[in-house]
């Protein structure tokens, strides 16, 4: 039988996607289009909006549904919003929205107590496993006597509202454990002097549509390290979200990251 999944943010970029790559696939049955209540598509066919044809799904508030499971790509107060909703009704939830501030994080984390959690900033499969990549570079260079310096780029299209980007963090999160710098730092401008070894440089690039890229570099004394993971369209991370929640639905209460769904 089909997994019904509910889609939380159906009418954005994301949702859209999720809705359109579901409604393709024999495994997964939208049963809820979830969209904020002054969204100007509220009522509106999901499958028309994403482009796949009629579904019969109108998109809709946030409010009592047979979902198996919830796919929540919205912002981060909503998504907490949402999250209140699964407690209440004990469904499970892949949370893919980013920009979470520090009490959000906690509640996530304490939520997780009661119901399946999968929680990532990227759900896509080769940026998860170049998080595994980083953090096996960032344990090899961490003695070098001549000194590692590492930036993260991170570019996206023109429309996303946090910076940098949750990825972003998360990989200088796998090289800080792993290499132990206490600096992070945004960007740079007049003149900031020598570079201290013991930082992260973070530099968000917000241009056209692109679907999100991250370079970790590794800069050397005589050679440099790039690591790199580009999308070329969303469908990596709404694949990705279909494969946590088909993977979630009959886990115990916990949180869990996409390294679990990916076993990374
Ligand atoms: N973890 C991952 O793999 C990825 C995460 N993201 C994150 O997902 C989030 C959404 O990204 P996009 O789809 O590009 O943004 P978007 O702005 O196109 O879509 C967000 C949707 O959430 C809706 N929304 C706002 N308030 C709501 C409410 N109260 N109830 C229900 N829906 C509400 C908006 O109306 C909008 O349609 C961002 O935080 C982004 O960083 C994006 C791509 C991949
Ligand atoms: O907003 C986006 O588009 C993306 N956001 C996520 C993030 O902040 O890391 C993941 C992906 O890079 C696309």
């Amino acid at each position: 039988m089909a997994m019904k999944i509910a889609v939380h943010g159906a009418a954005g970029r994301m949702g859209q996607r999720v809705v359109a790559l579901a409604s393709a696939d024999s495994r997964y049955q939208i049963v809820a289009a979830l969209e904020s209540a002054t969204h100007p598509a509220q009522g509106q066919d999901a499958g028309l909006l994403a482009g796949v044809g009629k579904l019969g799904i109108p998109l809709a508030v946030v409010g009592e549904s047979d979902a198996d499971v919830v796919i929540d790509f919205s912002v981060p107060d909503a998504a907490i919003a949402v999250l209140t909703h699964c407690l209440e009704f004990n469904k499970p939830l892949v949370i893919a929205t980013t920009g979470f501030d520090v009490p959000q994080d906690d509640y996530i984390r304490e939520s997780a107590r009661k119901i399946p959690i999968v929680w990532a900033p990227s759900m896509s499969p080769a940026v998860n496993l170049l998080m595994k990549l980083t953090e096996t570079a960032a344990k090899s260079l961490r003695d070098l006597p001549t000194g590692v310096d590492v930036e993260i780029i991170e570019r996206h299209h023109r429309f996303k509202e946090d910076a940098p980007s949750g990825t972003a963090l998360r990989f200088g999160k796998i090289v800080a454990e792993a290499m132990g710098q206490e600096s992070h730092i945004h960007g740079r401008h007049g003149r900031p002097g020598e570079r201290p070894r013991n930082e992260i440089g973070y530099h968000a690039l917000r241009s056209g549509d692109n679907p999100g890229e991250h370079t970790i570099i590794f800069g050397m004394l005589g050679e440099t390290i790039e690591l790199k993971v580009a999308a070329s369209n969303r469908d990596c991370y709404a694949q990705g979200a279909l494969i946590a929640a088909d993977w979630i639905i009959d886990k115990p209460p916990g949180l869990y990251s996409m390294n679990d769904v990916l076993g990374l």
